[in-house]
């Protein structure tokens, strides 16, 4: 690119940036996903977060087979359904999108075919693996969990390959607990084993004798949504309910005369235990040969939460010596279980095929909910129920939206000032508000940032869910100081400034007071400005492309290179001078609709009183 003047170069700056560079870094930037606040008329949010359903604005191009392939993704987002989903869920989703329904694939069939798709939905039956995420190729977006349980989808491939991945948490806790409740009846009165005894023919009267519930203790452990239910139910059956949950508020379980107790407590004074915790490191094997040696000797126990939160192995020495009585299983550690599983086999252990969920209704219940936040995710809309994202509620994501745009921008901006070879590594970003720090969720905008720093000087792919995992690999350390402002707080932010330490400028003027590549931008009526670059005010609104140009302050300069621009059919959108004092050096920022080419930015270069320039890509 011709911007490269001899001024320019000559600028120590400037020092080893030659012509090529500057020209590619301009011609390496992609268009920015983010611009959906045209003018004054919101559009939307949608993929202004980047998890948006373009494929040709988010998607890896190596995925297009042809131009129609390309078109006719671009028009409709691809969902691959790989576990039955109700009908109404179905509906949904294919008002939106290409619905491939294909059930009982091979880890292989998974594989190849999500290659091609924006979205995966699935229950627990699938491993959504990192094999997945990477064979994806960058295409899939979103994850949706048909359910609660996320244990299959494998979090850390999904967050570093930018994927959302979004549950439906809701619609099954009652049936989970309905069924945690029947299986306490079911186990405690051998309804089971009695009707399995009866189809054989016999009528065994005295075998079958159970135990009664009124007045047994029961444990809680995990007393979250489906653990609250079952103690709710549990109760109304006359039972003791204490429960064991180190994150449940107090005032919850208080509210229906449950006690918190500790894990020791709880699974020392109960008769019965069910299990509703999620499964995590810290859960795996909870209940194992230590914690049954702490148990009442008949202790019965049920599973609706995941099989590897007990030790089967320890269960099943437990069952035999006794300590266990019974237990009461829908979840295995191997599902299905081997057939030959000691376990299922157990005359005292009833066993259900992961019927939690089961019901017409939850699942009816579950493939709406999923449906919903997959679609809003395909959106670029964040999902209440996103598992690996931050969770913004969405009215303050849509008072940030402008922020969002400024921040991303920004972003862009101050890495396209480095100096080529000067490795960004160190970033503060300052938020300017009359709120109060608790008031202002800054992590959509850090992320945005981060999008804008990275995504012009990389073939990386940056969204609100993998922008911290991104920077902390690239070594990229970003900071964030607030200034608290007086005022009125109607505004979230009264402006954003983006510092880069340690880099060389191949705009000179960038470089604030204190050695580092500044700008800052405000939003004003709903757009986003950039109002300085290093010691310099200025005020241009951030779209298009932007020519910024240091010059000795003398009449005439605006029109002398509006005219080049005019000349050369670039039209102007916005045009602003800051100077540090008349007659002294000021800096024009200079709003393009269009790109000028090579030609256009030589003349604006050889314009005498131009000390330096350079053209950025927003
Ligand atoms: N069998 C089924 O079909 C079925 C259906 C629904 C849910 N589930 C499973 O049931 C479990 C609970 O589901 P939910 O919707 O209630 O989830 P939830 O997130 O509402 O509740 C889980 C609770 O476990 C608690 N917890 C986390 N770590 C703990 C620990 N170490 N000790 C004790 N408590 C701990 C959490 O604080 C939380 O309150 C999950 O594992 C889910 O996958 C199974
Ligand atoms: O975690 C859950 O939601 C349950 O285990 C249900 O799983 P499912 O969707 O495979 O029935």
């Amino acid at each position: 690119m011709a911007a490269s003047s001899s001024k320019l170069l000559s600028s120590p700056s400037f020092r080893g940036i030659g012509r090529e560079r500057i020209a590619a870094s301009a011609s390496n930037l992609r268009p920015s996903p983010s611009l959906l606040v045209r003018g004054r008329e919101r559009v939307s949010l949608s993929g202004q977060l980047g998890i948006g359903s373009s494929i040709l604005r988010h998607g890896n191009p190596r995925t297009l087979a042809s131009s129609q392939v390309r078109a006719s993704l671009e028009a409709k987002p691809t969902v691959l359904v790989a576990e039955k989903l109700g009908e109404a869920g179905l509906e949904l989703l294919r008002s939106f999108a290409n619905v491939d329904c294909s059930y009982n694939l091979t880890q292989e069939e998974l594989c190849t075919k999500i290659s091609l798709c924006d979205a995966l939905i699935v229950r627990s039956g699938t491993k959504v693996t990192r094999e997945v995420f990477e064979s994806s190729r960058g295409r899939l977006r979103v994850v949706g969990r048909a359910g609660v349980g996320i244990d299959n989808v494998d979090l850390s491939a999904a967050t570093e390959h930018g994927c959302l991945v979004v549950n439906a948490p809701n619609a099954n806790t009652v049936a989970a607990a309905e069924h945690g409740i029947a299986l306490v009846a079911a186990m405690a009165r051998n309804i089971a084993q009695a009707d399995a005894s009866m189809k054989s023919g016999k009528w065994q009267r005295n075998k079958y004798v159970g135990v009664s519930l009124v007045g047994k203790t029961l444990a809680v452990l995990g007393f979250g949504k489906v653990g609250t239910e079952v103690a709710r139910r549990a109760k109304g059956l006359g039972m003791n309910v204490i429960a064991h949950d180190p994150y449940a508020p107090a005032d919850r379980a208080r509210a229906i005369g449950v006690e918190l107790v500790t894990f020791d407590e709880a699974i020392s004074r109960a008769d019965f235990i069910s299990l509703h915790m999620p499964l995590t490191p810290a859960t795996s094997k909870i209940l194992n040969d230590e914690t049954f040696a702490k148990m009442k000797k008949g202790t019965r126990i049920v599973n609706v939460a995941r099989g590897g939160v007990i030790d089967e192995e320890a269960l099943l020495r437990a069952l035999d010596t006794g300590i266990v009585a019974q237990a009461a299983l829908d979840v295995f550690t191997e599902e299905p279980p081997p057939k030959d599983s000691k376990l299922v086999q157990h005359e005292n252990v009833i066993v259900t095929p992961h019927l939690g969920a089961s019901t017409a209704e939850a699942q009816e219940g579950v493939a709406i909910e999923i449906a919903e936040a997959v679609v809003g995710a395909l959106k670029g809309e964040l999902a209440s129920t996103a598992v690996n994202a931050p969770m913004v509620p969405a009215e303050i994501l849509s008072e940030l939206a402008p922020f969002v745009v400024l921040a991303e921008k920004l972003g862009r901006l101050a890495v396209q000032l480095v100096a080529g070879g000067s490795g960004v590594k160190s970033v503060k970003v300052t938020y300017a508000s009359a709120r109060a720090p608790d008031d202002l969720d800054t992590r959509v905008l850090r992320a945005m940032i981060t999008k804008g720093l990275i995504e012009p000087i990389s073939n990386v792919f940056v969204n609100l869910v993998n922008a911290d995992f991104t920077a902390k690999q690239r070594g990229l350390r970003i900071t964030e100081e607030r200034i608290l402002l007086d005022g009125s707080p109607e505004s979230p932010l009264e402006f954003i400034q983006v510092q880069i330490a340690n880099v060389e400028s191949k705009f000179a003027s960038a470089i604030s007071e204190a050695g580092e590549i500044k700008v800052e931008g405000r939003v004003k009526d709903g757009i986003p400005h950039l109002t300085k670059v290093g010691s310099f005010e200025v005020d241009v609104s951030l779209e298009g492309s932007l020519i910024l140009c240091r010059q000795v302050d003398q009449p005439g300069m605006i029109g002398r290179v509006g005219s080049i621009l005019g000349e050369e059919n670039v039209n102007v959108s916005f045009m602003s001078v800051g100077r540090i004092a008349p007659r002294k050096h000021a800096v024009m920022a200079i709003g393009v609709d269009e790109e000028p080419n090579k030609e256009t930015l030589k003349k604006i270069g050889e314009i005498p009183a131009v000390e330096e320039f350079v053209f950025l890509n927003l």
